[in-house]
């Protein structure tokens, strides 16, 4: 078998949702849409406040199964000079739809994400993203998002397909550090807690 095929290529993790696939129903307690999310773990690298090349990633709730968020390129997020790495746009797209779970109260990870890079993002601007869900079915998370320059009706910059899989709680709790996973546990406030692992409080 060549390293480009088999189970362990991707290849064949259809981004097309089965014929079969149901709409995505915003849970009754998401927050109302224009809502900011905040992060939803002060580690995160794509929103966490408490990293400090991070890219502070500010998603708000939409109408229905969707968000928007907003980074502004920096330094440190450089690739080549004065433009922003693709892995960190890529980062900005995977954050952004990771979004969406929070609106159905489903804890979830990335399982595909296909990037198209449309156009260089400079450092100092502010990328603009927007992100829906568009189907579930079963465990898979369907969603699409699309990253534009400085502003929601700017050029587009950035554009991805996504499947997040559903998992439980010992996804975090068996696989992450022991002791990061203890201290985001050992957090008094329980909504910071539930943030954290993207569960439903
Ligand atoms: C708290 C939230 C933080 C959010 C941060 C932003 C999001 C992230 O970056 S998450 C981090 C990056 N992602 C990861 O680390 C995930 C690593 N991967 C894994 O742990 C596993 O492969 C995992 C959980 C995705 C799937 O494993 P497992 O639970 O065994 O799935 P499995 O039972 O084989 O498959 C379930 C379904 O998903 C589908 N599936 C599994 N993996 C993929 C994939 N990569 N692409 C497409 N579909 C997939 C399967 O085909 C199957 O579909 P069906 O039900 O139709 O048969």
């Amino acid at each position: 078998m060549s390293a480009a095929t088999g189970s362990d290529s991707g290849v064949g993790a259809a981004l097309t949702p089965p014929p079969d696939v149901a709409s995505p129903v915003r849970h009754p307690d998401a927050p109302a849409p224009g809502t900011l999310l905040g992060a939803h773990y002060d580690q995160c690298f794509g929103c966490g406040e408490g990293q400090l090349h991070g890219l502070h990633l500010e998603a708000r709730a939409g109408e229905g199964v969707t968000v928007t968020a907003e980074f502004t390129v920096r330094p440190a997020h450089q690739g080549a000079p004065g433009l922003a790495h693709g892995g960190v746009l890529a980062l900005a797209l995977d954050e952004t739809l990771g979004s969406l779970n929070w609106l159905l109260r489903v804890i979830a990870v990335t399982g595909r994400l296909e990037t198209d890079f449309v156009r260089p993002v400079p450092v100092g601007a502010t990328l603009h993203l927007e992100a829906r869900c568009t189907g579930v079915a079963g465990r898979k998370i369907y969603g699409s998002a699309v990253g534009r320059i400085g502003g929601s009706d700017g050029p587009v910059a950035v554009r991805a397909d996504s499947v997040f899989i559903e998992v439980k709680l010992e996804h975090f709790t068996k696989n992450g550090r022991p002791q990061e996973i203890k201290a985001a546990l050992a957090d008094p406030d329980q909504v910071k807690v539930a943030r954290a692992f993207e569960v439903n409080p």
